[in-house]
């Protein structure tokens, strides 16, 4: 069984407009509203692929009992913790004219330390039948940094394989706690390395180090080119295919849901990495967040290549 955690769930609207013109009146054309947060959406592409998960996370106030609610119409398995504040809304505005994304993000609830506790109890639980356990997004406010750090320990210690998918202080303490696959994009690099810019031998060698560290997996996704992965065999370049740009909200998730789901079905690493970029280009064709279909992932598959660019 695999499990998703979303610390910080939220709802997900998408706005539609021609163009949008900051500091003037925008009319939205078409608008849309989901459960998400990161590891909602991972979760939602591992049930599309065929597999089975539960997701976690925390709800309150009447935007908790509408991502509940909104879970439940797509038959997705929750187990949310219920909290005192409530929860946020996050926004994806789309200018149709540039096919330019923007995003508005609320910081969500505080979590009392009573709730945390509950959620490492029920985390304990859980651990009793995951076999993959997924850690995705930020962390809401009153939850310690080191949070995903502790999960991780507590979660290896039980044999279970862990993903994290977060940024800044919650990724670089993470990182310590060695997670079996961590998945960050080249802005969380930046943060992490320290350096405005970016080359892929900046990559390749941080990747060289993170995976020297424990960690099984190591991926960069590359958005339009595609991602790196290194493992203990080498360093993968996967190319991205040329698709029709909708919405990129969620690709990062639709890659992690790809990649967990296939190794979890016991595919060669190489394989699921092919997998994971299908996964992150299918979910950018579609307007809705994390709503990919099987049948666009296999055809976008034909296009993908693996190059094994170094070896170790
Ligand atoms: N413009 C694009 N064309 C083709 N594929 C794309 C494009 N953008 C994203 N993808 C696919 O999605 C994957 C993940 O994208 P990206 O690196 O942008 O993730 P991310 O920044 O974590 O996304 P998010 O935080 O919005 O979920 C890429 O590896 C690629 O397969
Ligand atoms: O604030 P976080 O937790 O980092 O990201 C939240 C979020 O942008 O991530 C998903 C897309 O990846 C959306 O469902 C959600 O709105």
């Amino acid at each position: 069984m695999i499990t998703t955690l979303t610390l910080n769930a939220a709802i997900d609207q998408v706005y539609e407009v021609g163009s949008l013109m900051v500091g003037q009146t925008n009319r939205v054309s078409q608008k849309s509203q989901q459960g998400g947060g990161k590891g909602v959406n991972v979760a939602r592409v591992i049930v599309a692929l065929g597999g089975d998960v539960i997701i976690g996370g925390f709800v309150g106030g009447l935007n908790g009992s509408r991502i509940t609610e909104l879970l439940q119409e797509e038959n997705l398995q929750t187990e949310f913790i219920q909290i005192q504040e409530e929860n946020r809304i996050c926004l994806t505005v789309i200018n149709q004219q540039k096919k330019e994304m923007t995003e508005l993000l609320e910081t969500g609830p505080t979590i009392y330390e009573y709730e945390w506790n509950k959620m490492l109890n029920w985390v304990e639980a859980q651990a009793e039948h995951a076999s993959y356990f997924v850690l995705s997004g930020s962390l809401p406010k009153g939850i310690p940094k080191t949070a995903y750090a502790e999960i991780i320990h507590r979660l290896k210690q039980k044999g279970i394989r862990v993903a994290l998918d977060t940024s800044g202080d919650a990724l670089k303490h993470g990182i310590k706690a060695i997670p079996y696959i961590i998945k960050p994009n080249e802005d969380e690099m930046t943060q992490l390395i320290g350096k405005p810019v970016l080359a892929q031998k900046d990559l390749v060698q941080a990747g060289i180090k993170l995976q020297e560290l424990g960690i099984e997996h190591v991926c960069f996704s590359l958005g339009e080119q595609g991602a790196l992965f290194v493992n203990s065999l080498g360093v993968y370049k996967v190319n991205a295919p040329r698709i029709n740009v909708v919405n990129t909200v969620g690709s990062g998730d639709a890659f992690l849901g790809g990649l967990i789901y296939k190794l979890s079905q016991g595919a060669d690493p190489t394989e699921a990495y092919k997998w994971a970029v299908a996964c992150g280009s299918a979910n950018a064709e579609n307007k809705e967040i994390a709503k990919v279909q099987r049948v666009t992932v296999e055809s976008l598959l034909a296009e993908i290549q693996i190059t094994k660019i170094k070896e170790k």
